[in-house]
Formats: structure tokens, C-alpha cells, sequence
């Protein structure tokens, strides 16, 4: 977006090497990637835009071009942080090539560096593939939004006999040659072993502090979304913002206070210096 070549950008690997706490949000659109750039060192543009931006009532409707679009946008938004994009829904479960067109396709029209995709155990092979014809894969393991059938449900994975299931999928992950994992919706102590077994960044959404970084939803972080999961800390109310500047608009324009001279295009000057 600059023209200064002074800022290199975030990669895989630099995110891969960082030991601090990893600073990860997702970003949907250019003005929103433009403001989150500077405080962070990934921005993911996830298939979670389809219920946030686009009011599915899960992410299984997400096609790659809408996943193209917002990357699109996302890139052209950022300078510092390593963008990652979500394959979709039915994009890559079917085998590694279907997987590598995808991520292929979505790598070239879009700029960014990695994509993620969900999956443990079942996507190792996948994972392997991508990785070995040098596009870098973030996985998601714990609860996986588009199984969401298969789990019933938006809850907590990783209770019981399922702990085990979801460290070995971490560990396959690891092996299979991901650069980093997302982690969602684990209690703290399945976190917490994942996080101490892996040597690629845990990146924690719902998963406890034991994980090397954090995700949330931007929207659910700024008070934007309506019901968020019980996870979300609001570090701002920008609905309730909203709410306001839209009543206050909305007064103005019926009670005729907006516009005014001075919001007037091509006004004589007489008429605008009472306001300027
Ligand atoms: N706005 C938004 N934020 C997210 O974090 C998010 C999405 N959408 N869409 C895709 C996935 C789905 N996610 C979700 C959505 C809902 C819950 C949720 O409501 N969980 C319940 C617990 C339910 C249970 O354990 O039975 C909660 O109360 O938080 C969890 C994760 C996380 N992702
Ligand atoms: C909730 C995060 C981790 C995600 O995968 C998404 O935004 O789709």
C-alpha cells in the first residue's frame, strides 16, 4: 500500500521464530486491516466472515472467491503483518491436489504469504503436500467451525477420551510441516500440553493463556457482534457507537439541523463563512 520499502512484512517464518505473545485478529476489509496493522503481527482473513460480514448461520456457505475478495482487500489494507487466509468449506477436505489448487489460486490472486485450513489426524497428508510444494499452512484444530455438524454444535472440544484425539492431532499437524495452529474452543489444561509439546506457535481462540498467542474476531473485540461466544473480551462498544451516531443522524435529517451550509456542496462563499 506504501511506497516506502521500509516495512518488511511478517512471513511464516518470522512469525514461526517470534517468542513474545503472537498478536493475531481477523480483518475482513481495507479500512479495518489498515487500523489493526500496526498492533499486529498476523491478520487472518477467516471463512468466519461468512456469519460476521455476510449473516450465515455457519461458515459451510463460504465460496473461495468471497474468501479471494476479502484477502484481496486485507493485503491491499496491510504492510507489516503476515496475512493468512482460511480455505473454505469443500475448497481442499477432498484430497492434497484439491487442496493445493485452492491454495494455489488463493495465494495468487490475493498476495498473501500462507493459507489456513481445519482439520487434524485427517489433514496431515494435506498439510505435507502444501508444505512440501512451498506454500506455507497454519492448521486450526479443537473445534473446527466447518464440522460443525459433525460436532453438534459450537461448543468446547477436548473434554474426556476427545483430549487425546485433538493432542494427536496437534502433533500430526506439527509434523505434517504447519508453521503455527490455531487452537479453539479447548479447555486450558489440553491447551496448556499442546502448547508445552509443539515447537510451532499455539495460537489460542477460546483455548486459554497457555497458548504462545491469541485470536479473536474483530467485530467481537470492538462490541460490533450482536451474541459473541462467551470467550470474547469487548475492548470497545463500537455497536453501541454505532447505535448512537445513527440516532443522532437520523434526528438530523428529519429535523432538518443536517445538512448545513457548510456540508453543502458549491454553496456561495457567503453562505459558507458563517460556518467555516
Ligand atoms: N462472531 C464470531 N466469532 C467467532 O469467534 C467465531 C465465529 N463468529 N464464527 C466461526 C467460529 C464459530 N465460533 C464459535 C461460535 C460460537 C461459540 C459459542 O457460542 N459457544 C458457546 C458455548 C456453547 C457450548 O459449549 O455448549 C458459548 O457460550 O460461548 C463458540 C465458538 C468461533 N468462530
Ligand atoms: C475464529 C478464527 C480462528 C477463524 O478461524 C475464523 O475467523 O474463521
Amino acid at each position: 500500500m506504501s511506497k516506502q520499502q521500509t516495512v518488511r512484512r511478517h512471513t511464516p517464518r518470522s512469525i514461526a521464530a517470534l517468542d513474545a505473545p503472537i498478536v493475531v485478529l481477523t480483518a475482513y476489509t481495507t479500512p479495518m486491516a489498515r487500523l489493526l496493522d500496526p498492533h499486529c503481527d498476523m491478520l487472518l482473513v477467516g471463512d468466519s466472515l461468512g456469519m460476521v460480514v455476510y449473516g450465515m448461520e455457519s461458515t459451510l456457505g463460504v465460496s473461495v472467491d468471497m474468501m479471494v475478495a476479502h484477502g484481496q482487500a486485507v493485503v491491499r489494507g496491510s504492510e507489516k503483518a503476515c496475512v493468512v487466509v482460511d480455505l473454505p468449506f469443500g475448497s481442499y477436505q477432498e484430497s492434497p491436489q484439491q487442496a493445493f489448487r485452492t491454495a494455489a489460486e488463493i495465494m495468487a490472486r490475493t498476495g498473501a504469504g500462507c493459507v489456513k485450513l481445519e482439520g487434524g489426524q485427517e489433514m496431515a497428508e494435506t498439510i505435507h503436500f502444501l508444505v512440501q510444494r512451498g506454500i506455507p499452512v497454519m492448521g486450526h484444530i479443537g473445534l473446527k467451525p466447518q464440522a460443525v455438524h459433525a460436532h453438534g454444535g459450537f461448543r468446547t472440544v477436548g473434554r474426556g477420551d476427545e483430549a487425546d484425539q485433538v493432542l494427536r492431532d496437534a502433533l500430526t499437524v506439527e509434523q505434517a510441516g504447519a508453521f503455527s495452529v490455531v487452537i479453539e474452543s479447548t479447555l486450558e489444561p489440553l491447551a496448556r500440553a499442546i502448547t508445552e509439546k509443539l515447537s510451532i506457535p499455539t495460537i489460542g481462540i477460546g483455548a486459554s493463556p497457555a497458548c504462545d498467542g491469541q485470536v479473536l474476531v474483530v467485530d467481537d473485540m470492538l462490541g460490533v457482534t450482536a451474541t459473541p461466544p462467551r470467550f470474547v473480551k469487548t475492548f470497545a462498544s463500537l455497536g453501541a457507537d454505532i447505535d448512537q451516531a445513527a440516532a443522532a443522524y437520523a434526528q438530523a435529517v428529519r429535523t432538518r439541523a443536517f445538512p448545513t451550509a457548510r456540508e453543502c456542496v458549491g454553496m456561495p462563499a457567503d453562505h459558507t463563512a458563517d460556518n467555516a
